[in-house]
């Protein structure tokens, strides 16, 4: 099956390897010349090796007396012993070292993922080279880590080569054109599997990236339950199964390129060695060539093909080390949408709290056809409470992600305190902030840290006691017996707990709550709380949001009565505004889905009054 990818490494093979080796070099100079220190050690072993057989042979044919014959032999013996026990010294210092500096790319991966603008990350493309760039930095062989060796690998064979074909050249000038261009034509072979491998990577990738969704999933604690209780395990098995299935395809026709590469690569050296050895045993038979000599040349032209294989071999694999290293670049070179310069300033104490404005706001999700968000204006004034209402996919949380600097706007602009949203700088914007979002997260830390994502010793307790009683979470507090300070997360932690659905959205808001940001945006707050403590939050509602602009996403639509304004969202366009009795009046859809839903509130099951 052919691979169809018109897409070209951004990087040139030379800009990739001075890449690699500057921050090499700027890491860790030491370590780089201790790497550069290998490489006569490597070149010299297998040259005294080749000289030992002739200094024999020939102190033997002359006839030498047995001191100096000790002493012939007796130098490149101590020579060859300590050059090899150097080495064998330095081989796990050079393997710590290589993986020392892959250790410092993950950690840039790892940074670049926790930093670039959400967006970039956001959905399959941004996964898809998320994924690459990881590839890039796992396992030994990764090319971040491979680097030192095949560079080391490709010098020590070139000044190896070099040696050696000086004395080849003395046989036969011609005998080296001929060694190299077999050589060349294998690594041309080579480096078709090398191409072949990194186009089929496009597909590897999105496969690898499901297997690894399905193979967190089945050990995560979270999905345990519906895997359990649904039979997914099957579903889950059968998932499996045809992933796995696509992806050892792609592998098959990886390693049946390979396959044929070694192949043509074998054919090709037993045609080249057989070729020069001929040429050899004729030079004894007819050229005068002698015994000695003859051992020599032996060694030399096996060496010499050793070292050019070696070249080969390294020269392809620095081919694959530098697409890899395309991928990592692309990934880190990913360019932040928002402004991440110095930025118009952050709103003063005294033009608290905020005043947004949308302007024929657009958005569409990368890679999709459909607009979202279209076309909304909307002014949301200062300290208003607003609701956003609308039935599911509606874009509501599309919409608050794109309010709090998470997403761009494809067309139209948002001002902050008639400032656009686009010259503030990004994070100094996200302090703007307090938002609680449907899905959770949560640090293995105590609950203090995580509510204010603090140090102990910077913790603000009497801010930390307040937001804790305006969530509710203070009884749950009180009955623990660390009570702040137990920790979170029982899968990571022995004597760590785990919070229910409701306590964790407590949790939630008294994070949002503790960092006190002049922008309030509850996302679902309530869904999870028992009827009590939604009415505590609702009664504390005009607390929680005292000299703040709130933006409350609810579907229970009773729960948005005590805000100044609700704003029905319908296929990402605003479909009415106004408050509950305008919109009540209106007799549209909010009234619809009011109506809808109160009829299971009333005194009434299925619209049946009770006796
Ligand atoms: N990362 C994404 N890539 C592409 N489409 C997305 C992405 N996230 C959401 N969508 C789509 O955008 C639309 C709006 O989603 P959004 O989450 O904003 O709706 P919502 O009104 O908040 O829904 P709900 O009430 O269910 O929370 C949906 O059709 C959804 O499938």
């Amino acid at each position: 099956m052919a691979i169809k990818n018109e897409e070209k490494p951004k990087y040139g093979v030379l800009e990739n390897m001075m890449y690699l080796i500057k921050n090499m070099w700027s890491w860790d100079k030491g370590l780089f010349l201790f790497f550069v220190i290998q490489i006569p050690l490597i070149v010299i072993g297998p040259l005294l090796n080749i000289y030992m057989p002739k200094i024999l042979i020939d102190s033997i044919s002359q006839g030498v007396s047995i001191r100096q014959f000790l002493i012939n032999i007796g130098i490149p013996i101590i020579g060859i012993i300590i050059v090899e026990s150097m080495l064998k010294a330095s081989y796990f210092k050079a393997q710590i070292g290589g993986m020392k500096y892959r250790h410092i790319y993950t950690l840039k991966h790892a940074e670049k993922s926790i930093d670039t603008d959400y967006e970039n990350i956001d959905g399959p493309k941004g996964q898809d080279k998320l994924m690459k760039a990881i590839m890039a930095t796992i396992g030994d062989e990764a090319g971040t880590q491979a680097i030192t060796a095949v560079l080391i690998g490709l010098i020590s064979n070139m000044v190896g080569m070099a040696l050696y074909g000086s004395i080849i050249f003395t046989i036969h000038p011609l005998l080296i054109g001929f060694l190299t261009i077999s050589s060349l034509i294998n690594y041309f072979i080579g480096d078709y599997a090398n191409k072949y491998e990194y186009k089929n990577k496009d597909k590897l990738s999105p496969v690898g990236k499901k297997l690894e969704y399905i193979r967190t999933k089945a050990g995560d604690f979270k999905s345990a339950k519906d895997l359990r209780l649904y039979n997914m395990t099957y579903w889950f098995q059968d998932m499996y199964d045809v992933f796995l299935k696509d992806g050892i395809e792609l592998q098959r026709q990886n390693i049946y390129r390979r396959y044929l590469a070694n192949l043509a690569d074998g054919a090709l050296a037993f045609l080249r060695d057989g070729i020069s050895y001929g040429f050899l045993i004729y030079s004894v038979l007819y050229r005068n060539m002698s015994i000695g000599n003859f051992v020599l040349y032996f060694g030399a032209i096996s060496g010499f093909s050793n070292w050019l294989s070696g070249i080969v071999k390294n020269l392809n694999e620095l081919n694959r080390i530098h697409l890899e290293t395309c991928d990592l670049r692309e990934y880190f070179d990913m360019e932040d949408r928002m402004n991440r310069g110095k930025g118009v300033e952050l709103p003063k104490e005294f033009e608290l709290p905020c005043d947004i404005e949308l302007r024929n706001l657009y958005y569409k999700y990368p890679g999709t056809e459909e607009y979202t968000i279209k076309g909304i204006n909307l002014h949301i004034k200062k300290g208003e409470k607003l609701a956003l209402v609308g039935v599911n996919g509606a874009g509501k949380t599309t919409l608050v992600k794109l309010i709090c600097g998470l997403y761009t706007p494809t067309k139209g602009e948002i001002y902050i305190n008639g400032k656009n949203s686009r010259e503030y700088n990004r994070d100094e914007y996200y302090t703007l902030f307090s938002v609680v979002f449907q899905d959770t997260h949560l640090l293995p830390k105590s609950i203090e840290e995580n509510i204010s994502l603090q140090k102990k010793e910077n913790i603000d307790e009497e801010k930390l006691s307040k937001v804790l009683y305006i969530s509710g979470l203070m009884e749950k507090i009180k009955s623990l017996l660390r009570g702040k300070e137990t920790l979170l997360m029982k899968s990571i932690y022995e004597d760590a707990i785990d919070l229910s659905g409701g306590e964790l959205q407590k949790l939630m808001l008294a994070r949002a709550l503790y960092k006190n940001g002049p922008i309030i945006i509850l996302d679902e707050p309530t869904a999870a709380l028992d009827p009590i403590a939604e009415n505590e939050i609702y009664q504390r509602y005009n607390e929680l949001t005292k000299e703040r602009t709130s933006i409350f996403i609810s579907h229970r639509l009773a729960s948005t009565r005590f805000c100044d304004r609700i704003v029905f969202l319908d296929e990402g366009q605003i479909r009415e505004y106004g408050s509950h009795n305008e919109l009540m009046s209106k007799n549209g859809k909010y009234n619809e889905m009011y109506t809808m839903q109160s009829y299971y509130y009333k005194d009434k099951i299925g619209g049946e009054e009770i006796a």
